[in-house]
């Protein structure tokens, strides 16, 4: 039985302030012994901020990326080390908007996933087709070479600790869900090809779903037999739809 995951992944929102609160309210509104886990990832510097305010509560904190290295000359990069002292015990590695926007290649996201594994942060790997990649045909390629290029450095054992989120592209703030069924024949997929490799692994490895996920379409996600939760951006700015969407995870249960 994998126990459902939903992380909120707040990208470049917020204040301090409004963080702060948002994080108090997804705490002070989750269900007594809620049976699934959650997560926030904030902006790196509201971290210390929210992981004060998630203190004896269930929720972790988590980051939207993490450094491949452990220090030194690297303008601009956040290491696992420095984010496990600020209380982040999951890390977002590999999203559409690093790879897309920022150029992050297979090489990179390994190495940065590595570097969570290596430091006992768990990382939440972002795998996905563009909707270009969909339409030609290619979306099981895609997602099997993003996925190999992270098992070839860091094994299959890695995902002991790990978290793999399905996120096609086209479907990432765009309002357009994949159907419950799309999502579903990509998630098992990801598992089969895992399985390949080892079964044992396949079968307890949570791989969530992001793109779109709102309190409307979470439960229908949600009932599918491969899809354990999910990775949400605009509907995590919320706490009421972030607290429904959580609530969709846990009926499941
Ligand atoms: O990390 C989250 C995903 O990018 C999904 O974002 P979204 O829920 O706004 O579509």
């Amino acid at each position: 039985m994998r126990q459902p995951l939903v992380v909120g992944n707040w990208k470049m929102n917020g204040t301090r302030t409004s963080a702060r609160d948002l994080a108090a309210a997804i705490a002070g509104g989750l269900p007594a012994n809620c049976p699934v886990a959650v997560g926030v990832c904030p902006s790196f510097v509201f971290i210390p901020a929210v992981a004060e305010q998630l203190q004896d509560t269930p929720v972790q904190v988590g980051a939207q990326n993490v450094a491949d290295q452990d220090a030194g000359a690297f303008t601009g990069e956040v290491s696992a080390p420095m984010l496990k002292e600020f209380g982040c015990t999951l890390a977002i590695v590999g999203h559409s908007e690093r790879r897309l926007i920022y150029g992050e290649g297979d090489a990179l996201v390994a190495a940065r996933y590595q570097k969570a594994i290596e430091h006992g942060i768990c990382p939440l790997l972002c795998i996905g087709e563009t909707l270009e990649q969909r339409e030609a045909g290619e979306t099981f390629a895609v997602v099997d070479r993003q996925l190999q290029a992270v098992l070839d450095v860091a094994g299959i054992d890695s995902l002991k600790q790990a978290v793999i989120a399905y996120e096609p592209v086209w479907a990432i703030g765009t309002g357009r869900t994949a159907t419950p069924q799309q999502a579903q024949e990509v998630h098992a997929h990801i598992r089969r090809q895992l399985a390949a490799q080892g079964e044992e692994i396949a079968a307890q490895v949570r791989i969530l779903y992001g793109g779109s996920v709102n309190a409307d379409n979470a439960a229908s996600l949600f009932a599918m037999a491969d899809i354990d939760g999910g990775l949400i951006g605009g509907a995590s700015l919320k706490a009421d739809s972030f607290l429904s969407i959580v609530k969709a995870a846990a009926q499941t249960v």
